[in-house]
């Protein structure tokens, strides 16, 4: 009886093992076309680049990858899957706007954003997401960021009183990416969700502890959360998550721990403040009405919504978690790096002060249209965010076969010109914002270099002629199309006020530390040699502006 059971397991595995090979094969047949792109060899079979593209220390391996084989390179995924890795303009522009029926964000990225919060913007296609954008997008209108504004400016108040204590006596080290991400938070947490975190007066619970930890973690995971779907197929949801706790796999616990804080709390604020709603509170009453904060705003447009256009409370809940989360370390690691560079060129540092100083004389806390108008201030935004993209990449699924034009040809592995590459159904390709953003074809022979001067004369011809369709700046800093990022101008807006207040007030310096900034969804900087740890950390020196040196 054993025998025969055991036998019979057998016979399953091997059918499995089979229909897999087959189902590998099929694939690999579809995309031999793609063999004769040039690119490294398969350092791994399981594995393929992934380590290599997606490590922390990763920024060298994309750097060479365009340096070698140009703007476009095949490179190897899971069981030797092929998939390019592009910085062309025409073909990522292709790819991120004119074609993006077709590039899809990848299943992995989908199904375990759906798995964590639900039908959120991080998890839809199709009509389901552009009902979503609808809703969403009139609360991130020009309009409304005006009304932002005394919301970032009380925050960046308080951050700027925790830095005057601190340097009171002189001129003290701190880590000042772990003060951005709470400031960061707490902007969102009041302009999102009209919720304070208390970040900046000490407060450290789960949620606060979960928010942070999330992206950090995600991002050691990035290579294996590649296998989501394939693990999803065979396992049911709930069933993985039983397991995942149950796996002696410390980070993936973590994880799936991270993911139940910020859940359940997401919940209760939006049942915290439905209640206090349904029983007529005054105060969330007239903030719902008012509409000051992103899901107040969100709220009292599903009231008036259509049927159809209405969200459902599950939607709704997911893009509270998503904006905090999308929010929180992409603002802080683009502030970091601003506070660095600055710190790295106090020349720069000082003509910004001049600027920002003669714009607060009449008034220190500047209104909206003076603060949008400041030449040098939007001039460094621009040139860190186009150097020093936070989001170095993202990855897209070809949803069925497609040419891929190039704005540059390239030459193929028997020599060949190509001006333009077919991509057969379910190719993964990679978009290297990074590169992109610093191409010198486009950018000019300084492209690699921070000079913010460059955005206060007319742009090269060649940065035009590249038509470079990102929302920002001539850079696909925060992409293009129907998948752009929703909070760009949030973003902007956020980092002017935060600059216009500390930089008049302290002088930033470098500390003797080498910095490293990590690849990984979002860029964050460590000190090099230190211990290996998820936490950002970018200690500089700051000092008040009116102490003497
Ligand atoms: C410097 C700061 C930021 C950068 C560099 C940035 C960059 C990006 C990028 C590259 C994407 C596309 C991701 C992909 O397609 O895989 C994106 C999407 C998104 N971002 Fe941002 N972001 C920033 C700040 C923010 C802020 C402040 C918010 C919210 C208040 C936000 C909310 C979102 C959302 C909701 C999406 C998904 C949009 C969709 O799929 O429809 N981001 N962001």
């Amino acid at each position: 009886m054993f025998a025969l059971i055991f036998k019979a397991a057998i016979y399953v595995l091997l059918a499995f093992a089979g229909s897999a090979l087959l189902i590998i094969l099929k694939h690999r047949l579809r995309h031999r076309c793609l063999w004769k792109i040039p690119g490294p060899s398969n350092p791994s079979f399981v594995w393929g680049h992934w380590y290599h593209m997606f490590n922390p220390y990763a920024y060298p391996f994309h750097e060479g990858l365009y340096k070698t084989y140009g703007k476009v390179a095949r490179v190897y995924g899971f069981l030797g899957d092929i998939q390019l890795v592009v910085s062309d303009p025409t073909a990522c522009n292709n790819i991120l706007i004119k074609d993006q029926v077709i590039f899809e964000e990848t299943e992995a990225f989908l199904v375990s954003n759906r798995e964590a919060f639900g039908p959120g913007l991080f998890s839809t296609l199709g009509s389901p997401h552009r009902k979503q954008r609808k809703l969403i997008n009139p609360v991130f209108s020009i309009s409304h960021m005006r009304y932002m504004i005394p919301i970032f400016h009380g925050v960046t108040r308080q951050l700027r009183q925790v830095f005057e204590s601190a340097v009171a006596d002189g001129p003290q080290e701190v880590n000042i990416t772990g003060w951005m991400g709470k400031l960061a938070l707490e902007l969102i947490g009041e302009a999102g969700l009209g919720y304070s975190f208390g970040t900046l007066e000490g407060q450290n619970d789960q949620f606060c502890k979960a928010l942070k930890e999330w992206v950090p973690t995600s991002s050691s995971l990035m290579v294996h959360r590649n296998l989501f779907p394939y693990v999803c197929k065979i396992f049911r949801p709930k069933v993985l998550k039983f397991l995942g706790k149950l796996t002696p796999w410390r980070k993936l616990n973590h994880f799936i721990e991270l993911t139940e804080i910020m859940n359940a709390n997401t919940r209760r604020i939006y049942e915290m403040k439905k209640k206090l709603l349904e029983s007529g509170d005054e105060e969330t009453v007239k903030q719902v009405e008012d509409g000051k904060d992103i899901i107040s705003l969100l709220m009292k447009a599903n009231v008036t919504a259509s049927e159809g256009d209405r969200l459902s409370e599950e939607e709704l809940l997911a893009q509270m978690t998503i904006l905090v989360l999308a929010a929180t370390d992409t603002t802080s690691s683009a502030l970091s790096r601003i506070l660095h560079i600055l710190s790295l060129h106090p020349e720069a540092q000082e003509k910004l002060r001049n600027e920002l100083k003669g714009a607060c004389e009449a008034n220190e806390e500047l209104p909206y249209d003076q603060l949008v108008s400041l030449p040098y201030l939007d001039a460094v935004c621009r040139e860190t965010l186009r150097l020093y993209a936070p989001v170095p990449g993202v990855m897209r699924t070809a949803r069925s076969d497609v040419i891929l034009p190039l704005s540059t040809p390239i030459h193929d592995n028997d020599g060949h010109e190509i001006h333009e590459i077919f991509v057969p159904n379910d190719t993964n390709v990679y978009v290297q914002i990074y590169n992109l953003n610093r191409d010198p074809s486009i950018w000019g022979y300084d492209a690699a270099e921070w000079k913010p001067e460059r955005w206060l004369a007319p742009l090269p011809e060649s940065v035009v002629e590249a038509k470079i369709q990102g929302v920002y700046a001539n850079t696909m800093t925060f992409i293009g199309g129907a998948r752009s990022c929703i909070g760009f101008k949030f973003s902007q807006l956020e980092m002017k006020v935060v600059l216009s207040q500390i930089i008049p007030a302290f002088r930033f310096m470098p500390s003797k530390a080498e910095i490293i900034w990590r690849f990984g969804g979002v860029s964050s900087p460590s000190v090099k040699g230190s211990v290996e740890s998820f936490h950002p950390n970018l200690p500089i020196i700051i000092l008040l502006q009116i102490h003497p040196e």
